[in-house]
Order: structure tokens, then C-alpha cells, then sequence
């Protein structure tokens, strides 16, 4: 590559090897470790993708059993960082509080800075545990409710919707939001995922690689685009109203969120399985109306810009039939996500290289300042 050459915003630039996904346009296929994640998520709990995500194989029954037994004595909420959360005002965005969480999480582990694959596997299953409880906490506070202890006779699933919601809910939901999970898990360099690595590879510690990435995540281009799509439905109401809507937001040259995608250009793979995920809450709720919503914008803006939905477009109202708050949607995001991030950070350091990417400078020539010093 000359030193002239601009690949703006990196696109179509291969930076790295990696053994964790492949994302392939394409076929419109994403594998996790070779697996089809179609296929993950109709025959494996989320556990057992976390698991294969760090190790590259699905745990045996007792590596499973063993590693549940781990996640489920980690669950609970730090007290400190309980209090930590209890001060951030309810005026912050939820994912500054899980930035915080985890920074704090990560300021109070005396190993923050080891880098061994063991240390960080440890710390990469502890994040894992407790994010559900932050995020679950967050959220009722802003409820005015009290913090829900675990469960460790629940999966991770059911105890984090029991965490959330003081029960947990029939299995259709548990099943939809175990999905979910599964398909947010990993997705190859996305922007979060590097901002993990770049932090990384100046040999800082997974804390830190991790806090970068929330902060990554939150923008509405990326995983703010879930909360988006849900902003995106409150203002248009009803499907009978979604085309003026459309027509009058492109013309504004409004970004439509949950639309798009920087590396699939024919359709998100991972959409068939969640959309069919929210179709099952759509019937367990009985909101034959939020179906024709999403069904409507689809078609209007496949009719307009042959523009097909991304992963963010059926998870958005599928977390909101659930019963999660709209700001809540990107912390469910980081939840999954941090198993992808972490497996990314584990592989940076297996073959570190700095990312120290070249610049082309357009600002004015050399000069000097006028006269002497005064
Ligand atoms: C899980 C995830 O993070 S998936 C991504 C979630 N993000 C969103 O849903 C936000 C909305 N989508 C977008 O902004 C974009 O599609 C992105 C950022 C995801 C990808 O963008 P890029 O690969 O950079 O494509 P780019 O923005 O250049 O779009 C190419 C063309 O399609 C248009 N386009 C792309 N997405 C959209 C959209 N959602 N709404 C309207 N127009 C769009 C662009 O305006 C551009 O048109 P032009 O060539 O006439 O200028
Ligand atoms: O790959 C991307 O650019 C964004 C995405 O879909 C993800 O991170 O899941």
C-alpha cells in the first residue's frame, strides 16, 4: 500500500488473521470457530458459545458443568460497584454506567495487569458473570425497584431476566433472549472489537481494552443502533403511517437505524434467526401490530434503497416485548458482546503487533512564527 492511498474509515482493509469468526458477505454466512451461528443458536445455550468463543471448542458435559458452576458463583453485584452505580445520576446514558461498571470492576481486581491467557480468561468469565447484574441493577433503579439477587439455580439467560424483572418469564422469552445473545456474541474486526485490539496492542490490560470498547459500542453507527430502531417505531406509531415517515426522513438524509451494514451489502446473516425470534414474541405478546410496523419500514426501504435490515432492526423490538426500557437495549449488546471482545483481546496478544495505522497530512505547509519571542 503506498503512503497515498486513503482507505477511509478502513473499509475493505484487512488488518489482521483471526480464528474466532468469519464473516462472509458472499454467502451471507458468519461462522463462530466454523460453526454456523444458525446453527448455534437453534442447538446450544449462550454458556456453551462463550465457552466455545475463548477455548475454540464446545465444552465437553463436564467442561460445561464446570464452567457453569464458575459463571454462576460470580453473578453477584459487587457492593462497591453498587454503590459506584448509585451515584451516577439516572441522567447518564445506561452504557456509561456499564463503561464505568467495568472500569470500576477492573480498578478493584489486583491483577488487572496481568496478561497471561489464564489471568485473562479468568477475568474475561468474571466480566461475563457480573455484567448481567449491572445492567439488570441499572435499569431498575432507574425503576425506582430494589437490586435482585441471583439465582444460581438458573442459566445465564433466565437468571438475568429474573435479575431484571424480579421473575422469569415463560420459556418462548428466555429461549428468544438466549438467541439474541448468541447472534450479538461475536462479529470478526467490527469498530468495538478493534478499539479492543488497538487498545490492546499497546500492551494495555483487558479492563481498559474493554472500557474502550463500551464507549466504541454506544455510537448510534454500531450497537446504539438497537435503542435507535426503537426511538425509530415510537415516532412513527402505527405501520399505516411508516411510508410518509420514510420518504419524509430520507429526504432529510436521515441515516435509517437498523438499516445498512459496512461489510454485508445483501442482507445481515444473523437477521432470518432473530427475526424469527421476535416473530415468536410478537405471537406471545399478542402485538400483531409491532409485526406490521417492522414489516412495513422493511419493505419501504428495500422498495426505496434496496437496503436490507441489520442485526439491530428485530433485536431493538424484540428486547422491547420483553419488557427491557428502550436505553437499555446497547448494555444487552455489551452483555453478549463481551465474550467476542474478550476472545479478540486473547488473540491480540497471542500475536501482538502495535496498530499504529499512517495518516495523510492536508493541513497548511510548513511555516514560522512572525518576529521574536515576546
Ligand atoms: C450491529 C451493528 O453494529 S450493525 C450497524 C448498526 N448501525 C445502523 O443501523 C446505523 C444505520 N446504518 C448506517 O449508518 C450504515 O449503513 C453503516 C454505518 C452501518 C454502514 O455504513 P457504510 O458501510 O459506511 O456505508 P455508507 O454509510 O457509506 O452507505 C452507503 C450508501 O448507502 C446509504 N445508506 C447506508 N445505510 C443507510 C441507512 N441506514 N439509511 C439510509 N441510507 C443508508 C448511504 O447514505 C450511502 O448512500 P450514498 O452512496 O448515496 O451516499
Ligand atoms: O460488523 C460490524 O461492523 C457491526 C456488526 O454487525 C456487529 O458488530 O455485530
Amino acid at each position: 500500500m503506498s503512503e497515498t492511498e486513503i482507505y477511509k474509515g478502513l473499509a475493505g482493509v484487512v488488518v489482521d488473521t483471526t480464528t474466532i469468526s468469519k464473516v462472509n458477505p458472499e454467502t451471507n454466512s458468519l461462522l463462530y470457530r466454523g460453526y454456523p451461528v444458525q446453527e448455534l443458536a437453534e442447538k446450544c445455550t449462550f454458556e456453551e458459545v462463550a465457552y466455545l468463543l475463548w477455548h475454540g471448542e464446545l465444552p465437553t458435559a463436564q467442561q460445561l458443568a464446570e464452567f457453569e458452576t464458575l459463571e454462576r458463583s460470580l453473578r453477584a453485584l459487587d457492593p462497591v460497584v453498587k454503590r459506584v452505580i448509585d451515584e451516577i445520576p439516572t441522567t447518564a446514558h445506561p452504557m456509561d454506567v456499564v463503561r464505568t461498571a467495568v472500569s470500576v470492576i477492573g480498578a478493584r481486581d489486583p491483577d488487572a495487569s496481568e496478561s497471561t491467557t489464564e489471568a485473562n480468561l479468568r477475568k474475561s468469565v468474571s466480566l461475563f458473570a457480573q455484567l448481567p447484574a449491572v445492567v439488570a441493577y441499572d435499569q431498575r433503579r432507574r425503576r425506582g425497584e430494589h437490586l435482585v439477587e441471583p439465582r444460581d439455580d438458573l442459566g445465564y439467560s433466565a437468571n438475568f431476566l429474573h435479575m431484571t424483572f424480579g421473575d422469569v418469564p415463560d420459556l418462548v422469552v428466555v429461549n428468544a433472549f438466549d438467541v439474541s445473545m448468541i447472534l450479538y456474541a461475536e462479529h470478526s474486526f467490527n469498530a468495538s472489537t478493534f478499539t479492543a485490539r488497538v487498545i490492546t496492542s499497546t500492551l494495555s490490560d483487558l479492563y481498559s481494552a474493554v472500557t474502550g470498547a463500551v464507549g466504541a459500542l454506544k455510537g448510534a453507527l454500531h450497537g446504539g443502533a438497537n435503542e435507535a430502531v426503537m426511538h425509530v417505531f415510537d415516532e412513527i406509531g402505527t405501520a399505516d403511517r411508516a411510508e410518509e415517515w420514510l420518504d419524509t426522513a430520507l429526504a432529510e438524509k436521515r441515516k435509517i437505524m437498523g438499516f445498512g451494514h459496512r461489510v454485508y451489502k445483501n442482507g445481515d446473516s444473523r437477521v432470518p434467526t432473530m427475526k424469527a425470534a421476535l416473530d415468536t414474541l410478537v405471537a406471545e405478546y399478542d402485538r400483531p401490530e409491532l409485526g406490521n410496523l417492522y414489516d412495513t419500514l422493511e419493505a419501504a426501504m428495500g422498495e426505496r434503497k434496496s437496503i436490507k435490515p441489520n442485526l439491530d432492526y428485530p433485536s431493538g423490538p424484540a428486547y422491547h416485548l420483553m419488557g427491557f426500557d428502550t436505553l437499555t437495549f446497547t448494555p444487552l449488546f455489551v452483555a453478549a458482546r463481551i465474550t467476542g471482545w474478550t476472545a479478540h483481546i486473547m488473540e491480540q496478544l497471542s500475536a501482538n503487533s502495535l496498530i499504529r495505522p499512517l495518516s495523510l497530512y492536508v493541513g497548511p505547509e510548513e511555516r514560522h512564527i512572525e518576529g521574536g519571542v515576546l
